[in-house]
């Protein structure tokens, strides 16, 4: 099958008799009120996931770099006979317990993804599975599955782990909180028992320089993160002798290198602390055979690109087809996508959910308040959550905020105001760091004020509403905080707070909660048709497909309306009804009539009416004349330019002026 997408294959197969998705907790109910925002033609998705089944064809062992028909021959043959609990087992009943169970926080639905729209593209695609018994993952695997309780795989499972079984690269873009854990935890863990070399230590290095290593490598952004992979992946491998690691920043090295030194198949890193050691000799990645970047697209990001480059592609690592890569996240702009596929050799592309994957299970509401009423607007939540008698373990809130001390500040006031709260970012250090989380798994301080250190992957049974006290700028990291509720097929609340300031997000928000069946103010509606900004991170693509691949995009070299994305050195001229401009020209942007994102050096002559400005040009960004609505963003100007040349204010009529302005202050008289 030749680049033939499941979506294609399915609707030959069995057209969907569901013109439209109807999100599981707005079934049998009046039909979404909310007017429209535009219309949008064909969606892309099938309406029925359901793929034919069959067990895939062969298996890929990536240790032996063979393929073979029989997929498993067990080797190492482990049993659960023995009366020790696996760690974590029965203990947190909603981070581990299976759909079958409510643990609180909303009714399970199970059956809430039965029916979720996925794609799938690439060529040779492996069909998926409705079943964990499909997939022979060996004995040993199965039997903590079940240990686990998870009788059923989620979609992204379903998907994901014929894929990966087969040997092949993966992207793959699910909700949050749809089990993408487990989807790549269970075919590394199944291949490396097939390739029987689990729990040897493999301790090189000279001089008594004792190197270890790694088999697989899953990298995570943060430090959290890392710790709740490793927790799971230790689940998963119970009594295999897989042996696990994890290595983050913030805590000593010295006994992260005594882990190391026993022994490690899997090691969980932040990329950090990971550059750190192989730096140090002490970590070698040149047996790596299995590569995940789990948030894939934060991980790529402008923040992280440089380090996850180095480690890719300069540490040794086995280059792409000799090691076998996975991405995961919720959100794959697609701009990360093209750096990502750097790293991938004929990858396969998984978007299970739409929507940037807002799942339908999270009930959205935005709030329209000025800032100086958020203090009050929250308490009013709160008391109102108390009064219906949801408070406690089973009812936990994260409250989103934008910085750290805006986090200290809020958690403060909560306190004193009779609700015990805990702040968690990045400027605690570790153990603080862990304690917040601790108390607010607890229930002790069940009010967890945050910023987006939290934002991503964080599993924490019963969190039943997330707020976003201040939105963020990114549509994509709203997507994420918003899925800390709403997991393992139970239902949250997610209610924004939005003020002037969040005029950029607007149409972008509007947008995301429409495509998600959710009621959008009308008020929220007038907003983003003012502002013409989609909000940072969304595709500029018609399809809003929550992870479109980017491969199937029409031409896009010459005079397309999506033109030239990543021009590395130099775009010139996109001609006139090019509508979404050059994002990423690496050096120099020339004449883009409809702006220009993310220039690295310089962007010049965006004339007229350019609608989406340039945004982050790293250096000069020059004549936006006229009525531009959304100007220059963080980018110079030679009229009033300012914020030390990089950030700059608009030259004439400027819609949203003081977006990005808030790391800095406005300096004046850059060019004069
Ligand atoms: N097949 C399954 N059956 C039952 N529970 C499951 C299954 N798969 C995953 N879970 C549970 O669902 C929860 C969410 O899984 P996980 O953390 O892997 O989600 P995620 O997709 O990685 O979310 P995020 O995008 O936020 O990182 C976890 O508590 C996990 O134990």
């Amino acid at each position: 099958m030749e680049d033939e997408s499941w979506t294609e294959v399915m609707s030959r197969r069995s057209r969907p008799s569901q013109a439209t998705y109807v999100p599981p907790h707005l079934r049998n109910t009046t039909p979404f009120p909310g007017r429209r925002l535009s219309a949008r033609g064909g969606r892309a998705w099938t309406g029925g996931a359901t793929a034919p089944h069959h067990p895939p064809a062969n298996f890929y062992d990536p240790l032996t770099q063979t393929r073979a028909s029989h997929p498993f021959h067990t080797v190492n043959a482990f049993s659960f006979d023995s009366p020790k609990k696996p760690p974590n087992a029965a203990v947190d009943g909603g981070a581990t317990g299976s759909y079958a169970v409510d643990g609180g926080g909303g009714g399970v639905k199970f059956d809430a993804y039965e029916d979720i729209p996925v794609k799938a593209s690439g060529e040779d695609i492996p069909p998926p599975v409705r079943t964990f018994e499909e997939i022979d993952m060996g004995k040993a695997l199965n039997n903590n599955i079940r240990r686990c309780k998870y009788v059923k795989p989620t979609p992204v499972q379903r998907h994901a782990i014929p894929v990966a079984m087969a040997g092949r690269d993966l992207m793959a873009c699910a909700q949050t909180g749809s089990g993408k854990t487990a989807a790549f935890c269970f075919p590394i863990i199944s291949g490396l028992l097939r390739g029987n070399v689990v729990g040897k230590p493999r301790l090189g290095g000279a001089r008594g320089a004792r190197v270890a290593y790694p088999l697989a490598l899953i990298l995570s952004p943060t430090r959290e993160l890392s710790c709740q992979i490793h927790e799971e992946v230790k689940k998963f491998s119970y009594q295999t002798g897989v042996k696990v690691v994890v290595a983050y920043g913030g805590a000593p090295i010295s006994e992260q290198f005594r882990n190391l030194e026993r022994g490690v198949d899997i090691l969980v890193a932040t990329p950090g602390r990971l550059v750190d050691m192989i730096e140090r000799t002490r970590v070698s990645l040149s047996m790596v055979k299995y590569l995940v970047l789990d948030e894939a697209d934060r991980m790529l990001d402008m923040g992280f690109e440089r380090e996850i480059r180095k480690i890719v592609e300069r540490m040794e690592m086995p280059p792409p087809g000799a090691r076998q890569t996975m991405l995961f996240s919720a959100t794959f702009p697609t701009e990360i996508q093209r750096l990502a596929s750097d790293f991938l050799t004929r990858y396969i592309f998984l978007a299970i959910g739409r929507v940037g994957s807002s799942t339908d299970l999270i009930v959205q509401k935005v709030d329209l308040i000025q800032e100086k009423e958020k203090r009050s607007h929250l308490t009013n939540i709160l008391h109102e959550k108390t009064a219906q008698g949801m408070q406690g373990v089973h009812a936990l809130t994260v409250v989103f905020v934008e910085t750290k001390r805006g986090a200290d500040a809020l958690q403060l006031w909560l306190s004193k105001k009779g609700f015990p709260a805990i702040a968690i970012h990045g400027d605690k250090v570790q153990m603080e760091r862990e304690q917040a989380l601790r108390s607010f798994k607890t229930g002790s301080t069940p009010i967890l004020v945050a910023t987006d250190v939290a934002a991503r992957g964080l599993d924490v049974p019963h969190i039943t509403h997330v707020i976003n006290y201040d939105l963020p700028k990114d549509i994509n990291d709203y997507v994420h905080r918003i899925g800390r509720t709403g997991r393992a097929g139970k239902t949250g609340l997610a209610t924004a707070f939005f003020s002037d300031k969040n005029l950029p997000i607007a149409k972008a928000l509007a947008e995301l909660m429409q495509e998600a069946n959710q009621e959008v103010p009308t008020w929220l509606i007038e907003y983003a048709a003012t502002s013409s900004y989609g909000g940072s991170g969304r595709s500029h693509r018609g399809s809003k497909f929550g992870g479109h691949d980017f491969r199937t995009d029409a031409d896009t070299s010459v005079n397309g309306f999506y033109t030239s994305q990543y021009a590395d050195a130099i775009s010139i001229s996109q001609p006139h009804d090019a509508s979404y401009g050059a994002h990423h020209a690496g050096a120099v942007d020339i004449s883009q009539p409809h702006g220009a994102q993310y220039v690295d050096a310089i962007a010049i002559s965006q004339p007229y009416d350019a609608h989406y400005g340039s945004q982050y040009a790293g250096a000069l960004a020059i004549s936006q004349p006229y009525d531009a609505p959304n100007g220059a963003f963080s980018c110079a100007n030679p009229f009033t330019s300012s914020f030390s040349a990089t950030v700059a204010a608009e030259p004439f009529p400027a819609g949203a002026n003081g977006y990005g302005f808030d790391h800095g202050s406005i300096v004046a008289g850059g060019w004069d």
